[in-house]
């Protein structure tokens, strides 16, 4: 026993990581990691150990964290690393995995040369009317309940933001929204209303359980026992139905220019060439659904938090925004994008994006080569996982890290003396060939909620509630709920700076029974 500790620890003295900062028994387990993996807390482990480490430690015998700017570009752009394996866990095949799930380095880049027209700015251009379209669904939800009489009410905005993200996810991927805003919502033809309904779902307790028994089935594949999650088989036969409607509407009036037709007319595997069989399709959307759905719905919900919790800057939003009432006509991305008005607006997701990535880290890893990163020789087949939300924190790019100062988006004339935006310390997106496909499409999204929603309603959070958050895969707020007062913003309504807790807004809001 005593031989066997001590080779390890002569082992350890040998590794080219030895000189790396890090806890003490980084190097001999992995143990910590998976725990933290498994229970979602791992951000702030990683937080707490850069404070005490620096820019570059080392988590576990192969893994290294790094959150130096150059380091970063290094692993992200110029050496562009490959994923690490835990991506392809998520895939119900590995054999099949979508985009997201794809470290296979030739079917990667074949699958993103396939997919990407259905993510260019025109194409999602093409899609606003849809966008546009769930959001009303919402802001009449809204009016219903304050038509009612109440001068304001309460609604859990995370769990709305997230079911319009699903709709949303819905309509222009699959074909039809979900029915997760409006219950009374048509179904897709030729489906039922609740398989319909419980896809999204399925598709995440699905995917959460591949997640949280990754290190198991690693364990069980060396035992030779292969443990999969399947797809439940009411939904591959629902999406089923889907792609047969839209092989049949080929070339007919009906015919829609979506990602769901771009896939079925002419989606092959990336690593066979042959055309993708349902089951195939259903591989790729779901992932397309999960990096799409959580990732929009968690930046807005922490958008409106910061609005929240930051009274000037929310005034100074709504002196840039129109005022308008529930029925008034909806507010599209493209005029979002280009009409001036709406520039703060923009600058305060940018904010957002910095200080609420969607995630601490990206795992990434060295290939078969050596790599020097800060000084460190890395060698082949070691996890560097880019830590970028402490990136996004570091005074030496984002003075004042903490303070939410969208102004740092602004071009100098209207930044009020803010620190210009070093956006090469900025990877909300990540950078390289494994970057979000889906960016313009999350931009459009964000751009028409928030600003339809802050167009109508001016936000209070509701008091009392305990915000924590957790990682699996995305950082969201552990129990999914977010409650806020939404109190209309009448045509002629001054802005004012209300004040966090302001419990007069709150008592009027009771008495109004709205809450
Ligand atoms: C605010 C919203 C979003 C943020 C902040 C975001 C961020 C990211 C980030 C950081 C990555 C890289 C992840 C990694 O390498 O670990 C990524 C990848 C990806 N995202 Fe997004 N995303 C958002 C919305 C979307 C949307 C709306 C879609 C699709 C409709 C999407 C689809 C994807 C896909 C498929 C990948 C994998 C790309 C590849 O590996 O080639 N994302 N996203």
């Amino acid at each position: 026993m005593l031989s066997y500790i001590a080779s390890i620890i002569w082992r350890e003295h040998k590794s080219p990581l030895h000189s790396i900062p890090g806890p003490w028994y980084a190097p001999y387990t992995t143990m910590h990691l998976r725990w933290l993996f498994a229970r979602g807390t791992i951000p702030d482990f990683v937080w707490k150990q850069h404070d005490k480490h620096g820019p570059i430690m080392r988590l576990g015998p192969r893994q290294v964290w790094i959150s130096d700017m150059e380091s970063l570009r290094q692993v992200l752009l110029t050496i562009d690393l490959p994923k690490v394996a835990m991506y392809a866990e998520i895939s119900r095949d590995k054999n099949s995995p979508g985009l997201f799930g794809e470290i296979r380095e030739e079917p990667h880049k074949k699958l993103r040369k396939f997919l990407n027209p259905a993510f260019s700015v025109k194409y999602v251009d093409g899609l606003d009317h849809l966008f546009q379209q769930c959001v009303e669904v919402l802001i009449r939800r809204y009016y219903k309940i304050s038509a009612a009489g109440a001068k304001s009410f309460q609604v859990d905005l995370n769990e709305d933001l997230h079911n319009l993200a699903l709709d949303i996810m819905g309509e222009c991927s699959f074909g039809k929204g979900f029915g997760q805003t409006d219950p009374e919502a048509n179904p897709q033809e030729g489906v039922s209303a609740d398989v319909w309904k419980s896809i999204p779902w399925a598709i995440f307790t699905n995917i959460s359980r591949r997640y949280q028994t990754v290190y198991l089935k690693k364990t069980l594949r060396l035992l030779g026992l292969n443990l999969k999650f399947d797809w439940s088989p009411a939904m591959v036969k629902a999406i089923d139905a889907t792609v047969k409607v839209r092989a049949n509407n080929l070339g007919t009036c009906t015919h829609r220019p979506d990602l769901l037709q771009h896939v079925v007319e002419e989606g092959m595997r990336p690593d066979t060439g042959v055309k993708m069989s349902t089951r195939d399709i259903v591989d790729q959307m779901s992932e397309i659904l999960l990096a799409g759905a959580e990732t929009t719905s968690g930046t807005l919900t922490t958008l409106f938090i910061e609005l929240a919790r930051n009274p000037m800057v929310k005034a100074r939003l709504f002196e840039t925004l129109p005022a308008l009432g529930p029925l008034d006509e909806i507010i599209g991305g493209k005029r979002v994008r280009s009409d001036p008005t709406f520039d703060y607006l923009n600058a305060c997701i940018s904010e957002t994006l910095r200080m609420h990535p969607i995630a601490s880290e990206m795992g990434r890893r060295t290939g078969k080569e050596w790599v020097k990163l800060m000084d460190f020789n890395l060698p082949p087949h070691t996890v560097v996982s880019a830590s970028y939300r402490k990136l996004h924190y570091n005074p030496q790019y984002w003075p004042e890290p903490f303070r939410f100062w969208p102004e740092r988006f602004l071009p100098d004339k209207q930044a009020d003396g803010a620190p210009k935006a070093d956006t090469k310390a900025y990877f909300p997106f990540s950078a390289g060939k494994h970057s979000c496909i889906g960016i313009n499409f999350a931009w459009n999204e964000m751009r028409v909620v928030a600003a339809n929603i802050l167009a109508r309603y001016d936000i209070q959070e509701v008091l009392g509630q305990d915000v924590t958050w957790r990682q699996y895969i995305t950082i969201q707020i552990t129990d999914g709920h977010w409650k806020v007062v939404l109190i209309p913003r009448s045509k002629s309504s001054t802005p004012q700076a209300t004040c966090l807790h302001n419990e007069g807004a709150q008592e009027a809001a009771f008495e109004s029974g709205a809450i």
